[in-house]
């Protein structure tokens, strides 16, 4: 008998009861219909829809092939995707997760060995496939697996990007074979860096054998590029949740039935990137290697979690497979006016591609990827991949509001118990983003395609503060600022001011273009030439000195600027002419200040403005060189007239 203390506690009589009160009611509602905790658990989820890429095969006798048929199906196409090149053809894949309470034990069939068994480890293991999770799935497993993923006070998911919170671009490499030899640009200048197809084989074994040895690895089922009729199927294959949630973010989300008819992909990404590559492997220099084989139709990554590299890889396909079909692949952001007008918005990163082209007034089209075709435009992606650093809900309120359930957000810091998101905590990385659908955007064009460009926008950061604000090109200028690519970042730094550096990136996008600037400049002065588009160089970086002295243009003076090209305001303005860049500037712009408008006005110190400008019409003019020797569309007096656009001095 139980006593505390010593004392022998009093028994608790029981009374003999009336059947109605003999058990104790809780509450009145009706009692749920469940014996078990796990029948009650099974109530809360409702069956969803199939989800499977191959509707309606028929079996062997013409019956209709069952759900597990379809299913089989699936995993089977998957299986190959995982196959190893070496061994068992593809590995023993199940779908659905090991801790799901009712797994969904669909297994490939696997082809049956005539010869001795080739038995090894990895061919009596089991992968389990999660195919196309939804968000909350993919929340879920991210929580559960990956350390540093957490649900914002606003609801988006916070991970980590690792290592690499940035792309590698001198990591990035593509099999050079009979084929791309001819075909792509190599050399001095190239993003293209050259791998044997030996070596793409080795790493693609790599990236597979890791994969399959993981518990569960993830596959996203994909669309690019909103033209219906340059539509391409890709497969992503990756490790973490985070990666599967980003491109179910950035690429184009099949609906069931487009999911139901998918079946084989056009391109495939093997996402190994926690795994590192080595030195001993021909032609490898860091543990970092992003390689494409086109002939293979494969991406692998080893070495580099950093989700953006996947997006910039396939985007880099697009300028391979594009051209091919006289579409022109651009680096750029897209809106589209009321009336139908629309602005391209080129830029290299941190030039406002993102930030200019999600404006409140226009309809979106995207903000990075976009194709111009004989039809018009149209976005490669279906999402967007903002810049978070200093986000304010004031001054970017559609960006703001997109970080919500649903949205990864990279590398960023927030208050451990809340979870509120400090957008100018720079402790991980200053490269912090965030990736969104599309349509978390209020004002997204769905389907993402426009009609022909009526204003192309050139971007550039100048942190050297002598471009002006606004101006209107020719169409030399145009391409020759195309050609240069030119903007200048200041690397943020903590101790004292730094020098700002010049980048010039051809085509503002020399990492992603596949074949020579030229083919691309080309393609871009005929169709603004066929479709009347006006040219712009818009500076949205220092104004009334460099960096260190002047300060950046506010964001307020140019989005007024943007707006007065997009009405037409601007091409009716009194221009101009600058000195050294020969470029045409407005005396007056609504909204805007007009002594900002020419550099010239601002700069307290005449002569430190002088030497600034000449300095910059130097590096422009060295950056030119490379490219004097190649003829730029079928019209010579073209090429001639790009080279003398250049700056004057
Ligand atoms: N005047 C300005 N115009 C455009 N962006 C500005 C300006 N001033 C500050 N910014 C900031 O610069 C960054 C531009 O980056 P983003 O739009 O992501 O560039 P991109 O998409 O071209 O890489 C944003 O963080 C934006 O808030
Ligand atoms: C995704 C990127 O694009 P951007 O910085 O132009 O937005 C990137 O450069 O990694
Ligand atoms: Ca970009
Ligand atoms: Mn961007």
């Amino acid at each position: 008998m139980a006593s505390i203390n010593g004392n022998v506690l009093a028994k608790i009589e029981t009374q003999k009861m009336k059947e109605d009160t003999i058990i104790c009611h809780d509450d009145s509602a009706v009692p749920v219909k469940a014996q078990t905790e796990d029948e009650l658990h099974s109530l809360q989820k409702k069956k969803s829809g199939p989800n499977t890429p191959i509707k309606g095969i028929q079996s062997a006798f013409g019956i209709p092939t069952t759900e597990v048929e379809r299913q089989k199906q699936q995993l089977q196409s998957i299986s190959a995707s995982l196959a190893s090149l070496t061994r068992e053809t593809g590995p023993k894949v199940v779908k659905g997760d090991r801790r799901a309470e009712t797994p969904k034990l669909v297994q490939a069939s696997q082809p049956k060995h005539t010869a001795a068994p080739n038995i090894t480890d990895s061919a009596l293991k089991f992968t389990h496939i999660l195919y196309n999770l939804s968000p909350a799935e993919l929340y879920e497993q991210a929580i559960e697996n990956e350390k540093g993923s957490f649900i914002t006070s606003s609801g988006a998911l916070a991970t980590l990007s690792g290592a690499k919170t940035g792309r590698s671009p001198r990591d990035k490499r593509v099999v050079k074979d009979e084929t791309t030899a001819n075909e792509l640009w190599w050399g001095k200048g190239s993003p293209n860096i050259e791998m044997d197809e030996q070596t793409f084989l080795i790493n693609r074994e790599r990236a597979v054998d890791y994969l399959c040895s993981l518990e569960k690895v993830f596959v996203n089922d994909q669309f690019l590029n909103w033209d219906p009729n340059n539509r391409i199927k890709v497969r992503i294959v990756s490790a973490r949740a985070y990666h599967s949630l980003f491109m179910h973010n950035m690429c184009i989300r099949p609906t069931p039935e487009e999911l139901e008819n998918f079946g084989t992909p056009d391109f495939t990404i093997y996402n190994a990137g926690k795994f590192p590559c080595n030195r001993y492997t021909h032609y490898m220099t860091s543990s970092t290697s992003i390689d494409i084989n086109l002939a293979r139709r494969e991406m692998v990554i080893l070495g580099t979690q950093y989700a953006g590299e996947m997006k910039k890889g396939l985007f880099s396909l697009m300028h391979y497979l594009m051209p091919k079909h006289q579409i022109l692949s651009l680096h750029s952001g897209c809106n589209m006016g009321k009336e139908g007008d629309v602005a391209l918005f080129f830029g290299l990163s941190g030039t406002g591609k993102t930030t200019l082209s999600t404006d409140h007034n226009r309809y979106l089209i995207g903000d990075d990827e976009h194709c111009w075709s004989d039809h018009g435009v149209s976005n490669i992606e279906g999402g967007c991949y903002a810049k978070c650093i200093d986000l304010s809900r004031e001054k970017e309120p559609d960006i703001w509001n997109a970080i919500k359930f649903g949205t990864v957000l990279e590398n960023v810091v927030f208050e451990e118990r809340t979870r509120q998101v400090d957008y100018t905590d720079k402790s991980v990385t200053e490269n912090t983003r965030a990736a969104y659908p599309i349509e978390y955007i209020p004002n997204a064009k769905i389907p993402c395609v426009g009609p022909h460009p009526k204003n192309v926008i050139l971007l550039a950061c100048d942190a050297f503060g002598v471009l002006p604000p606004v101006s209107k090109l020719n169409l030399a200028q145009t391409m020759y600022h195309f050609i240069s690519g030119y903007t200048a970042l200041v690397a943020g730094t903590e101790d004292g001011i730094k020098e700002p550096t010049a980048t010039f990136s051809a085509c503002f996008g020399a990492a992603f273009i596949m074949l020579h600037p030229t083919k691309y400049a080309a393609m871009l002065a005929e169709k603004m030439q066929k479709h009347g588009a006006t040219g712009w160089l818009v500076n949205t970086g220092w104004s009334g000195g460099s960096y260190g002295s002047g300060s950046r243009i506010k964001l307020a003076y140019t989005r007024k600027i943007i707006d007065a090209i997009h009405s037409g305001e601007l091409l009716k303005a009194n221009y101009t002419k600058t000195e050294v860049f020969g470029l045409e500037i407005p005396t007056e712009l609504e909204g805007v200040p007009s002594q900002i408008l020419d550099p010239a006005n601002t700069w307290p110190d005449k002569s430190a403005y002088k030497e600034t400008l000449m300095k910059l019409g130097g590096l422009f003019r060295k950056n030119f060189e490379v490219f004097a020797n190649y003829k730029i569309g079928a019209d010579n007096n073209l090429t001639e007239e790009i080279l003398a656009a250049g700056p004057n001095f």
